[in-house]
């Protein structure tokens, strides 16, 4: 089969600069746009410049932007830069190529596309119809080694999107199953795999439906939201009884693009979903730092994504990080070449050139925006940036000298600014909701942000607790425990000690915290500004008792806001209590569930509000092991330091880990344990 690729003979390929790193970073400028082009109106001077060391040279590339004088040392450094005339058939035959024939050897490649919003990811990956992208030349020539080598090939497309995974080649989009087995390999159990003989097959499956633009284009416009998408394609051995075996894959991993939401949107809907996808980059970029460090720990677990890719990540695998850069000014296209430049950096150079590119990157997007006329937002954005800077810098210093998650920092301050965005819009929304429940349980801004802060600082310090017991990233884990077969996987089950789980002892500990109140006049704030556990629940049992005592018809339903539920928790139908209503208020007529306290019994009143009061027990319970700092997880009787520890590496894995009381399993409580124990708080109320 004919190559689609430039005939490569002349063309020498790229090697990394220090072999030792196992992920090479690249950048790509992006062409103009037909509009961009007509906009520009003849201007042509170029926003990013390009330091391209002399030929044969190991030296790295370095990227600036705005002034072309800037000195060098102002610039962001990556393995190589392929400029706007550069295209897709260049990057395949000097990354690429050399790369498929160690994917026949038993390698696993990954070809990963990274960079702001519109700056041409899916374009590299997918191409157009004049010119093909990356997948499909890397298709034409495995396929064409698969013939001369008697291989299978055959394809898996799926989409990550808000942490699930869905498979594109099912019409039904059915979601995919994340497993990791015993042996500690990841499964993806329910994801479709393809056979495909020829390009025009392939691009029938990934374009869905032809090979033309027209059709590449369809394509995303069935799928309009924002998601990460990877298509895999995997080499097999067939043996005479026809079993097949596979040799190795290449992934194609097209992200969903960094945006800095923050002042661009004041939709609160586009402001979850970029920083639960701003993470999810954040949590790619920590495992490239962590790769390209040799660190021991690689947090392959922050993210379903990087969970999905985690056996063609690390060991002797490849990996291609290729940096999509706008050619006209984009503030999030600096930010994403710095972070990318960082993840390929030694520990201690990171932590010297950042600081420097701190400032210079201030002032060259100081000199570019002037240029462009975009003064306006200009003053903000740097604001934020050097505000960010500086308190990553002063704050987490000794974490940069770990080397451990090298975006964290970047991902709490986006998470907490966005939440503060995000919380003056929800408050908005919420002030409609005068309901004294509803503002009682909705967190302040002050202690989300502690919480978060506390979290991240916790993350740090992971390395040097120790759980036994529990998973780590090296050791073999289920990742969608409800779909494990106990047969087939390792269903986790920390052996945590029992001796101070009797819900006795819980039980007088939450009775406390919620009686008189007395023990809280000598708690003080706690060092993280949140107030103490014992407060916090004093305040819910005000409330709870103020709903009691009230007349149904006094307390307003909170309004409920469909949002899907969001990693800052704000908008988690958990903030605030929402009074259930029973089974047998649902059969009735009566539309208005306050009416029916009116008509029934005062017993049958009575049970439907205990029944109520429970539930929001409950989930106060729930709510607070999804969101409290590893310090107030430690107040519980009952959770302790293992708990604590082991409950903060399962919201590391998923932002909410428990959503009903079934979940507690993983923690080593019953259902039984808590239900038994807040009838006792409940009880306690009105003692
Ligand atoms: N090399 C190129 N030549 C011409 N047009 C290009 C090129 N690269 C990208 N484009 C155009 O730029 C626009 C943005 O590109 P693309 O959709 O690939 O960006 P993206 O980074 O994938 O965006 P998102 O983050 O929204 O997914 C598209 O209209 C695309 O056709």
């Amino acid at each position: 089969m004919a190559s689609l690729a430039p005939d490569p003979d002349h063309i020498k390929p790229n090697t990394c600069s220090n072999p030792c790193r196992k992920v090479r970073v690249v950048a790509k400028i992006r062409a103009f746009t037909d509009r961009e082009s007509e906009s520009l109106n003849g201007d042509s001077t170029p926003w990013i410049s390009v330091h391209k060391p002399k030929e044969d040279s190991s030296d790295r590339v370095s990227i600036s932007f705005g002034d072309q004088s800037t000195s060098r040392k102002d610039a962001y450094e990556v393995d190589y830069c392929y400029e706007q005339n550069e295209d897709s058939g260049l990057i395949f035959s000097r990354e690429m190529k050399p790369l498929i024939s160690r994917v026949f050897d038993g390698r696993n490649v990954s070809i990963i596309a990274y960079g702001a919003r519109g700056s041409g990811k899916t374009y590299i990956i997918n191409g157009s119809e004049e010119k093909p992208g990356l997948a499909e030349l890397a298709m034409a020539e495995i396929l064409s080694m698969a013939e001369e080598l008697g291989k299978l090939v055959s394809i898996s497309f799926y989409e990550v999107f808000q942490d699930h995974v869905h498979d594109l080649l099912d019409p039904k989009r059915r979601e995919v199953q994340v497993l990791e087995d015993a042996q500690g390999k990841i499964k993806l159990k329910g994801l479709s795999q393809v056979s495909v003989k020829s390009t025009s097959e392939f691009c029938k499956l990934y374009f869905g439906g032809g090979s033309s633009h027209k059709s590449k284009q369809k394509m995303a416009l069935e799928l309009p939201r924002r998601s990460h998408k990877g298509l895999i394609i995997h080499i097999s051995s067939c043996d005479e009884n026809s079993n097949t075996k596979l040799v190795g894959k290449m992934n194609f991993v097209d992200l969903a693009g960094y945006e800095d939401a923050r002042g661009k949107s004041s939709d609160v809907l586009n402001l979850v979903e970029s920083t639960r996808i701003n993470k999810s980059l954040y949590a790619l970029l920590n495992v490239v730092y962590a790769l390209n460090a040799n660190e021991s720990r690689i947090p392959y677990r922050e993210s379903k994504l990087t969970r999905m890719l985690q056996d063609s990540l690390g060991g002797t695998n490849h990996v291609l990080m290729i940096t999509c850069l706008s050619p006209s000014f984009c503030q999030d296209t600096v930010y994403t070449l710095s972070l990318a430049s960082r993840s390929c950096q030694g520990i201690n150079r990171v932590f010297r050139d950042s600081t420097k590119q701190s400032k210079s990157s201030s002032k060259l997007i100081m000199l570019s925006s002037l240029k462009n006329g975009n003064f306006g937002t200009l003053s903000a954005t740097l604001k934020k940036q050097t505000s960010s800077r500086v308190h990553f810098y002063g704050k987490k210093a000794s974490c940069m000298v770990n080397g451990r998650k090298l975006f964290n920092e970047g991902n709490h301050l986006i998470n907490s600014k966005q939440t503060e965005s995000i919380s003056d819009t929800a408050s908005a929304a919420l002030s409609k909701c005068s309901s004294d429940i509803a503002s009682a349980m909705v967190p302040s801004l002050e202690e989300e942000e502690s919480i978060s802060e506390v979290s991240s600082v916790t993350v740090f310090k992971e390395e040097e607790t120790s759980l036994p017991s529990a998973p780590r990233d090296t050791e073999p884990t289920p990742i969608e425990k409800q779909e494990t077969s106990p047969a087939a996987f390792n269903m986790l089950e920390p052996s945590i000690p029992d001796k101070d789980v009797s819900p006795h002892s819980e039980i007088s500990d939450l009775a406390v915290s919620l009686g008189d109140g007395k023990e809280n006049q000598n708690v003080v704030m706690n060092e993280n500004g949140s107030p103490p556990l014992s407060a916090r629940l004093q305040e819910i049992s005000n409330n709870l008792k103020s709903l009691y005592s009230s007349t149904p018809l006094h307390v307003k339903m909170p309004q409920k806001i469909d949002t899907p539920p969001s990693s800052t928790q704000l908008f988690s139908t958990n903030d605030y209590v929402e009074p259930k209503t029973p089974v047998f208020e649902q059969n009735s007529r009566i539309n208005d569930k306050w009416e029916i306290a009116k008509i029934n019994s005062p017993w049958e009143t009575f049970n439907t509000r205990s029944s109520r009061m429970k539930h929001s027990l409950v989930q106060e319970y729930l709510r607070f092991l999804n969101t409290a700092s590893k310090e107030e997880l430690k107040e519980l009787k009952g959770i302790g330091e293992k708990r604590a520890t082991y409950i903060l590496e399962l919201r590391e894995e998923s932002p909410e880990p428990f959503k009903n009381l079934d979940d507690l399993k993983d923690i080593g409580l019953s259902a039984k344990q808590v239900k038994g124990m807040m009838k006792k708080v409940a009880g306690e109320l009105f003692s």
